[in-house]
């Protein structure tokens, strides 16, 4: 498992870009036949991928790193598939996963195996987890059962539809919030006008984004804004002081995750236009 640390922004409006990248940005969470692990001290998150090919990936880690005896004994765990068909065993119980369905995997659940069904059209597994506190029942739904709702305008190039898996008045789950927003063709901005929320910090995870495109990330104080060039499939850290809003040179989805003291979607503290520097 590879590890973050926490940050102050104070110390982040030193960065060179080399060394924000280092910090926030995370490459090649999807290895064939591995599982990818991040740990982040904003919140104890972990981001991850698994990917399994020709081999069905299991959820291990060093068990040092959490000081327990199974990865999900104080934790629970968000999965969105973002590839072809595949299935997760919980414990023997098998989930179905269809491109973009959402499976939540309770605290307590000892065993989690990724697998394809086509090695030809692997399942890519996207994965979020926080520490938790209380089991809640592992859950899967679809891409057509998740609250969704439409946001933006062609006007403003972000007309794009937010998909509410694990929230408040979705999945229950102990801290953890997970959903997923696509945008409509020739729309590229989310997340503007900019918010925070320093009740919970946040990751994205950018994808079906053309191999040439990127998404340029907006992170940092309102007032001290950096930017980050992302490519498909990279996720980005947003400490719960950032804004996190990006514009692609195409359309894109991303998965965003987070953690904290409040599971309420809506509580953002808007950031209006005129106070961006
Ligand atoms: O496009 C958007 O706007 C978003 O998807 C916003 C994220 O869901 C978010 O930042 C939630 O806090
Ligand atoms: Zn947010």
């Amino acid at each position: 498992m590879h590890r973050r640390y926490a940050s102050h922004p104070n110390e982040v409006k030193q960065f060179d870009t080399e060394r924000l990248r280092t910090e926030f940005q995370i490459s090649d969470l999807f290895r064939p036949n591995q599982l990818e692990l991040v740990l982040t001290h904003e919140d104890r998150f972990i981001i991850g991928g698994a990917y399994p090919v020709t081999e069905d990936v299991t959820l291990v880690t060093d068990l040092k790193e959490l000081g327990v005896s199974f990865f999900l004994e104080r934790r629970e765990l968000g999965i969105i598939n973002i590839g072809s068909t595949g299935s997760i065993l919980v414990d023997g119980n098998e989930y179905v996963l269809n491109s973009k369905d959402c499976l939540y995997v309770g605290m307590g659940s000892k065993e989690v195996i990724f697998k394809s069904d086509d090695p030809a059209n692997p399942a890519k597994f996207y994965l979020n987890s926080a520490p938790a506190h209380v089991k809640f029942p592992t859950t899967h739904t679809t891409l057509a059962e998740a609250d969704s709702s439409a946001l933006g305008s062609i006007q403003n190039s972000n007309d794009r539809t937010i998909h509410r898996f694990i929230h408040e008045k979705g999945i229950q789950s102990a801290q953890l919030v997970m959903g997923m927003t696509q945008l409509k063709e020739g729309n590229m901005w989310n997340t503007m006008p900019a918010h925070v929320h320093p009740r919970r910090m946040e990751a994205y995870m950018y994808f079906d984004l053309p191999e040439e495109s990127v998404v340029i990330h907006l992170m940092g104080e309102p007032k001290e804004t950096r930017h980050l060039m992302m490519r498909n499939e990279q996720a980005v850290i947003s400490p719960s002081w950032s804004i996190h809003s990006g514009v692609g040179t195409s359309n894109y989805t991303f998965i965003w995750g987070m953690a904290g003291d409040n599971k309420a979607y809506a509580d953002m503290d808007q950031v209006a236009m005129k106070e961006l520097q």
